[in-house]
């Protein structure tokens, strides 16, 4: 989409933010943002295209500002114009909500627009327009006139290709150094027949050199962070699959309703004797055996002074109003065979009714047996509920396809050697994250492992991509001069990257990104989840398994929050933590709790050996180091407990 950090993009990337309050609610009422980009579409002379993206918002500074700041911290687009609100009127606040997010003025390129719009009408007096620079973004305000608006891009358009080259830190030698990466004069993926020193030195995105020394991505909180994925994980269409095991995992996406009564006839609860309970007890004769099965029911009407044996479960014959349990009872005769029971004393009085599951009162028929948004949860009496009832098909949520793959030349599949090269590493992630898939019960494609190249690092997305709703990969999503995920998300794939960095230990750059689905597909979800281990694991709890949930139709997405004990005194990071620990639950003390799994080095993959929960840990203060033996924490439960 839009030129990033080590940008050497085959276009310009614009924003054209429209502010108006009578457009923002009425966006035919848009003239100059129309304009506006048709002018930068069409402008071809320049050596790389403009592509545009457009929006409006009204005259108002935090809408206004955020649009702004979205466009240039989160897709860092070379260029951001907004158009309207830049006049003399009440409403028209526009420079004052940019201005203060400029880190740089740009008073020339304000003075040529100015200057050229003068020189047709002296009322462009009345006109306030300010430019800066946010980033590596160029940022103008111009007038909301579709006319106005035109004359002050034309004034400036041809300088602009340059302007945005020189923020992007694109000199002319970088210029030749990128053509020819590009016309791949440098195999910057093949040690032998390359130079190492460029292979090393440069990549798709720009000689290393050139690379951005502060990460162009905010660093924003952990519920910020979740708050964005949950708003992109949006519920998947239902699907009518059969009522078996397979549905554990599963939200129904609709009330089902008992069409059946349970149980279908008057039943027995006990084994003994069906009896009609007015006669008391007395010896009577047994006219008849009810086994819980039909072929041997008694037919006759049970008729007073008569008493039918019966089983567990067997239905009552009619006339019956109480079975008495056998063991209230003592055989009187027997027949000469000894096979038959002729006649019984009944020792006891019963009350009608008595040890009878009249029809439907289990379920009777038009209860609603499961309602919709219900899971279906490992427990399995969901499932048992419907089978009783009959129902065999229900429509529930489909469960989202998620795709695994690693990513770094270093990577190796564990299955392939067992020798590493020097430098070389196992691949823990994949692993670990298809044994999570399985645990939780989502399905997972691995799309394995893939070297840090640009081109067949897109390859791979782009395939992987077309299989999935959900893509999880790991690795190359720092600083490095090979982490390429972010830049290749963003520049090859047209994906919009929410965000790139999030304040919390293990997962700092975790990456957050989404690309529109084609022919009415939902939007698919991109994962970059930081390489080291730990980082990987932890994230992907956090982040990605909410987000498959949600996806799925749960309405509690989130793991579970409980409130640990810590065994030991924990030291804190200057980011918040999520400690892998175990947690117990200590029934002389009444509570759970927890004890650490060991140094937390997010490369350390002992760390998540036996953890099953990990602890909020606030981030350090001065008047806060450490939390004590004793100390009460938050703890998400991720595995189960023992
Ligand atoms: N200059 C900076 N460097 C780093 C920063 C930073 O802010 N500025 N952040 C650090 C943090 S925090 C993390 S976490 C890592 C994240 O790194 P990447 O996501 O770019 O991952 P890689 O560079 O590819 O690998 C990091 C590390 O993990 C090992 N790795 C990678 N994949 C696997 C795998 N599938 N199985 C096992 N181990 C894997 C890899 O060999 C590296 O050792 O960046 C810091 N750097
Ligand atoms: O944030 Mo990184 O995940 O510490 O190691
Ligand atoms: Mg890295």
């Amino acid at each position: 989409m839009s030129s990033i950090v080590q940008g050497k993009p085959e276009y310009y990337s614009v924003g054209i933010l429209t502010v108006s309050d009578t457009c923002s609610r009425d966006s035919t009422k848009d003239r100059s943002g129309p304009v506006l980009k048709t002018l930068f579409e069409e402008t071809s002379q320049l050596k790389k295209p403009f592509h545009v993206k457009t929006k409006i918002v009204k005259d108002d500074t935090f809408e206004i500002q955020k649009s702004v700041k979205d466009w240039c911290d989160v897709e860092n687009l070379d260029l951001v114009v907004t158009t309207g609100g830049t006049g003399f009127g009440v409403r028209d606040i526009t420079p004052e909500a940019v201005q203060p997010l400029f880190e740089k003025t740009c008073s020339g390129i304000t003075y040529a627009m100015i200057k050229a719009s003068l020189e047709k009408t002296e009322f462009a007096a009345l006109s306030r327009p300010v430019c800066g620079i946010r980033g590596n973004t160029i940022i103008l305000t111009i007038p909301g006139s579709p006319k106005g608006a035109k004359e002050n891009v034309q004034a400036i358009l041809n300088v602009l290709p340059h302007a945005i080259d020189l923020v992007r830190g694109e000199s002319g030698e970088n210029v030749h150094a990128q053509l020819r990466v590009e016309s791949h004069e440098c195999v910057h993926h093949d040690h032998k027949h390359g130079d190492k020193h460029q292979y090393l030195s440069t990549s798709l995105f720009g000689p290393v050199s050139q690379r951005k020394r502060k990460s162009p991505y905010p660093m924003i909180t952990v519920a910020e962070a979740l708050n964005i994925v949950a708003e992109h994980s949006n519920i998947l269409s239902p699907i009518k699959v059969p009522v078996d095991e397979n549905l554990i995992g599963m939200v129904l996406a609709e009330d089902v309703v008992a069409r059946q009564p349970v149980p279908g006839y008057r039943a027995s609860i006990l084994d003994g004797y069906a009896v009609i309970a007015n006669d008391g007890p007395g010896v009577y004769p047994v006219i008849g055996v009810s086994i819980a099965n039909t072929s041997h029911l008694s037919t006759n009407k049970l008729q007073p002074g008569q008493i039918a044996r019966i089983t567990t479960g067997g239905p009552v014959p009619p006339g019956a109003t109480a079975v008495v349990m056998v063991e209230d009872t003592t055989l009187v005769r027997a027949s000469e065979d000894g096979l038959q029971e002729e006649s019984v004393e009944i020792h006891v009085q019963v009350s009608d009714g008595a040890n009878i599951r009249e029809i439907g009162s289990d379920t009777s028929i038009g209860t609603i047996v499961a309602r919709k948004g219900e899971l279906f949860s490992a427990v399995g009496g969901e499932i048992g509920v419907l089978a009783s009832v009959g129902v065999k098909e229900v429509c529930v949520y489909r469960l989202p396809v998620f795709g695994v793959l690693s990513t770094g030349n270093e990577v190796i599949d564990f299955k392939s050697t067992s020798e590493l090269k020097y430098g070389q590493i196992f691949d823990s992630n994949r692993p670990t994250l298809l044994a999570i898939a399985k645990a939780t019960g989502f399905e997972v494609k691995d799309f394995g492992i893939v070297s840090d190249d640009a081109k067949e690092l897109e390859k791979r997305l782009k395939e992987a991509l077309t299989q999935v709703d959900v893509l999880v990969s790991t690795g190359g999503v720092s600083m490095g001069e090979l982490d390429l995920f972010k830049p290749t998300l963003q520049q090859s794939l047209g994906a919009t990257i929410h965000f790139g960095r999030v304040k919390m230990k293990p997962g700092k750059p975790t990456t957050f990104a989404t690309l529109p689905g084609t022919a009415g597909a939902p939007e698919k979800l991109i994962f970059g989840l930081p390489g080291n281990p730990a980082s990987a694991t932890v994230t992907f709890y956090l982040f990605v398994l909410p987000a498959l949930r949600k996806l799925a139709g749960y309405e509690n997405w989130n793991s579970p929050i409980l409130q640990a004990e810590l065994m030991d005194k924990i030291s804190l990071d200057p980011r918040p933590e999520y400690h892998r620990a175990v947690i117990s639950f200590d029934h002389s003390k009444g509570k759970f709790m927890a004890t650490s799994t060991g140094h937390q080095i997010s490369s350390r993959m002992l760390s998540l050996r036996s953890c099953n929960s990990l602890l909020k840990l606030p981030e350090r203060t001065d008047k806060c180091k450490e939390l004590d033996k004793g100390s009460v924490v938050d703890v998400i439960l991720i595995g189960k407990l023992s």
